[in-house]
């Protein structure tokens, strides 16, 4: 039978005690105490998890790349029955971190992770005595869209070793996993960052159960592009879980919602004009596509360049919205439009259609630079900026956001406060 083994990716110990109790009864088998809590707590965690689960295997993600007996040695005292090493590391540290395991009575996993070959490194390590191999791909490298399915199935061809497989997994693709090979399927975000933590492991618990049946085509068939899974993230996530991902970069400044309530998502059609010009910024409407985003820099917050007019036409070619640098009127006409107007000001007075300035060029718009075809959202908290060449990954990052939020909200309405679920005091900064 396929194990499951939760990946306990967090760094506070109580959490990470009640995510594993609450996996292990949605059919969790293994549990792993995860690099970060290991480098949060130590090998107290895993003295813990034993305590507490005496009969599930506890794996301990040291990661190892140097002094493994004596890492092995330290994890197998403290209660684990796994250890892993990291195929990186010399031949050296692997031949020592096995004659530990025997003697403390662990086994070693090689961890496969960032291996430039890692089917030839796989056999390596197996010719040195390893039995369990992890395919993995990091949760770094999982936000740019790798997946370990595809190696997974080019070394389950090749190897008698017991195969564990990580790296973003969730239903759909545990079943696929289960289906190509794999006897431990390593799950960490979609269980531990679940608002419903037992249900979520009981999902996995099914597809895995259930890979006998299903056919693989079918799975993968269902499989969304990048692009549809993309927008249906940013739909899903907030303007401020988006800049949290970005690392509290890309939010336009001075600029906010005029209709709340309104969330836009779509590609930039830049314009750049000035002083109240409000040529460009329309004829940019005629050639942008039914949802795209007008973004507009006009150099002036006192003179309108958009009004009534411009809003009705923009309705009428189904754009999404538009983002104005600059002023606005006409107020009450777009507010009876409903249609999204993320603005600096509002004002009565509008210039004069001279036709300076230029269409999808690259602008400054809200202090933030915009290209065209970047990823615009808005909502009510304001609108940022995502460069189109790092939209997936910032999506995927912004999703994992979302996730840790709505985990925190659960936590505050079972009794928590912030302070303690973030264990903030712990976490102040030390100088
Ligand atoms: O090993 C892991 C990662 O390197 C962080 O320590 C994860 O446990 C592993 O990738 C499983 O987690 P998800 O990829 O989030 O499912």
């Amino acid at each position: 039978m396929v194990k499951i083994q939760v990946a306990l990716d967090v760094i506070e110990s109580d959490r990470a005690v009640k995510i594993a109790e609450e996996a292990v009864l949605g059919g969790a088998d293994w549990i792993e105490a995860g690099t970060p809590l290991i480098k949060s707590a130590g090998m107290d965690i895993i003295r813990r998890l034993r305590e507490t689960f005496p009969n599930n295997i506890i794996l301990a993600d040291m990661k190892t790349m140097d002094v493994g007996a004596a890492e092995v040695e330290m994890a197998a005292k403290s209660g684990a029955n796994v250890v892993t090493i990291l195929a990186a590391a010399d031949d050296a540290v692997i031949r020592d971190s096995l004659l530990s395991a025997k003697k403390y009575g662990v086994r070693i996993m090689v961890d496969l992770i960032s291996s430039p070959d890692p089917i030839a490194r796989a056999k390596e390590v197996e010719a040195l005595g390893i039995d369990l191999i992890n395919v993995h791909v990091g949760i770094d490298a999982q936000m740019t869209g790798e997946s370990p399915i595809e190696k997974l199935r080019k070394l389950a061809a090749e190897t008698d070793m017991e195969i564990a497989v990580a790296g973003g997994l969730n239903p759909e693709t545990a079943l696929i996993a289960a289906q190509t090979g794999a006897d431990i399927v390593i799950v960490g975000s979609y269980i531990i960052n679940s608002d419903n933590v037992k249900q979520s492991a009981a999902e996995i618990r099914k597809a895995v159960d259930s890979s006998e049946s299903g056919s693989i085509e079918s799975a993968e068939s269902n499989k969304k592009s990048k692009e549809e899974e993309m927008i249906e993230i940013f739909r899903k996530v907030s303007t401020s879980n988006i800049s949290d991902a970005m690392h509290r970069k890309g939010a336009m400044q001075g600029i906010s919602s005029k209709i709340p309530g309104k969330k836009i998502v779509g590609k930039a059609v830049t314009v750049r004009t000035f002083g109240g010009d409000w040529a460009k910024p329309v004829e940019a409407i005629d050639i942008s596509e039914p949802g795209d985003i007008v973004v507009i820099y006009n150099g002036d917050r006192d003179i309108a360049m958009w009004g009534g007019l411009a809003t009705l036409t923009a309705v009428n070619r189904k754009l999404e919205g538009v983002v104005v640098d600059g002023a606005i009127r006409d107020y009450d006409e777009i507010r009876q439009s409903d249609f999204p107007v993320f603005a600096a000001n509002i004002v009565p007075n509008a210039g004069d259609p001279k036709g300076l300035g230029e269409i999808n060029v690259e602008i400054v718009c809200g202090n933030q630079t915009v290209n065209p075809g970047d990823y615009i959202v808005g909502d009510d908290s304001g609108v940022v900026v995502v460069p189109k060449d790092r939209a997936y990954e910032i999506a995927r990052r912004s999703e994992e956001v979302w996730k840790r939020e709505k985990r925190l909200f659960d936590e505050i309405n079972n009794g928590k406060t912030l302070a303690g679920a973030l264990e903030l005091l712990k976490w102040e900064t030390r100088k």
